[in-house]
């Protein structure tokens, strides 16, 4: 039998639970977290993302601004921008929008953001700290996936994890986060020869690819668990994963949908980080 991994539903738990912080925090007066977002340039693509991203904030009970500003803005007033927000201490969290414009040079654009409110994690100071094992922000899809893994119960010691995609946003920090709870770990990337022989081994199978439903049945073995953290259109417009599904369903014994999966647990990520620093700031 193959169990839903239902994002929606534990990130609307844990959305809850810190909607009732807030009100706690309203009614003794405590100053409410503030989370700035910052975009740059047509964002129709990620359009969903900052439209769930306001409705969370909204829902939880904080306050959230976006800054938009056009593609043509040089890198160096949106490193001033970012500077106003990293001295106002209003601001609890920041996360710029990826991708940049492509003129722009996104690692002095993330290193500008003030390590303790890089709420996404992406800051190399806040990557170093996971690396060696003290992570003080989590980026915050990985962050959702170890969540739901745990809501779930999910054991992962001694498991062969394998990680499809080696990006800096997810497949590296995963890697690091599963690590940390003894799994052991297979970093596969588009160069990895034998891709499918070495899925046909994971018993915890991890996909950040952007490919359309690449990984189908044959590439996973029986009783996985399998998290696709894609989020591709397909012809028709409909929002598919890395994962085909309906394929590969039969043989998982825990997988998360798409949409419902990953994606809801980011945001809801995002908003943790955010309260928390204001927990711990109170700056
Ligand atoms: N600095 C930065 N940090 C990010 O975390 C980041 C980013 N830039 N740029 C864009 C991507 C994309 N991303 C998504 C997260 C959740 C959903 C999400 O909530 N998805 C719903 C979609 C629901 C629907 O479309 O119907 C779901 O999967 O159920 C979507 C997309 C975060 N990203």
């Amino acid at each position: 039998m193959t169990i839903v991994l239902d994002g929606k539903k534990i990130a609307e738990e844990i959305q809850r639970e810190l909607h009732e912080e807030m009100k706690d925090w309203k009614k003794c007066g405590k100053r409410l977290p503030k989370l700035a977002v910052i975009i740059v340039g047509d964002h129709t693509a990620s359009q969903v993302y900052v439209n769930n991203k306001e409705n969370a904030a909204k829902y939880i009970g904080f306050h959230s601004i976006v800054k938009e500003f056009p593609k043509d803005i040089t890198e160096e007033k949106l490193l001033c921008e970012i500077d106003k927000l990293n001295q106002d201490s209003t601001v609890d969290g920041i996360l710029v929008q990826l991708p940049l414009p492509l003129h722009m040079d996104e690692e002095r654009v993330l290193v500008s953001i003030g390590p303790e409110k890089d709420v996404d994690g992406f800051h190399p100071l806040n990557m170093g700290h996971l690396l060696v094992g003290h992570p003080e922000k989590l980026p915050c899809t990985p962050y959702g996936i170890m969540t739901l893994l745990d809501r779930y119960q999910i054991d992962l010691e001694g498991k062969h994890a394998v990680i499809v995609g080696r990006s800096n946003i997810v497949g590296k920090p995963m890697s690091q986060l599963l690590l940390h709870q003894n799994a052991t770990v297979t970093v596969t990337h588009s160069k990895t020869k034998n891709l499918k022989e070495i899925t046909q081994q994971a018993d915890i199978l991890i996909v950040a690819i952007g490919q359309c439903e690449m990984i189908t049945a044959d590439f996973v073995k029986d009783g996985a668990v399998v998290v696709d953290v894609g989020m591709n259109r397909n012809s028709e417009g409909k929002l598919v994963g890395d994962v085909a599904y309906d394929d590969v369903f039969p043989k998982a014994s825990f997988i998360t949908p798409v949409p419902g999966g990953v994606g809801p647990m980011t945001i809801t990520m995002l908003m943790e980080q955010t309260i928390n620093n204001a927990r711990i700031g109170d700056r």
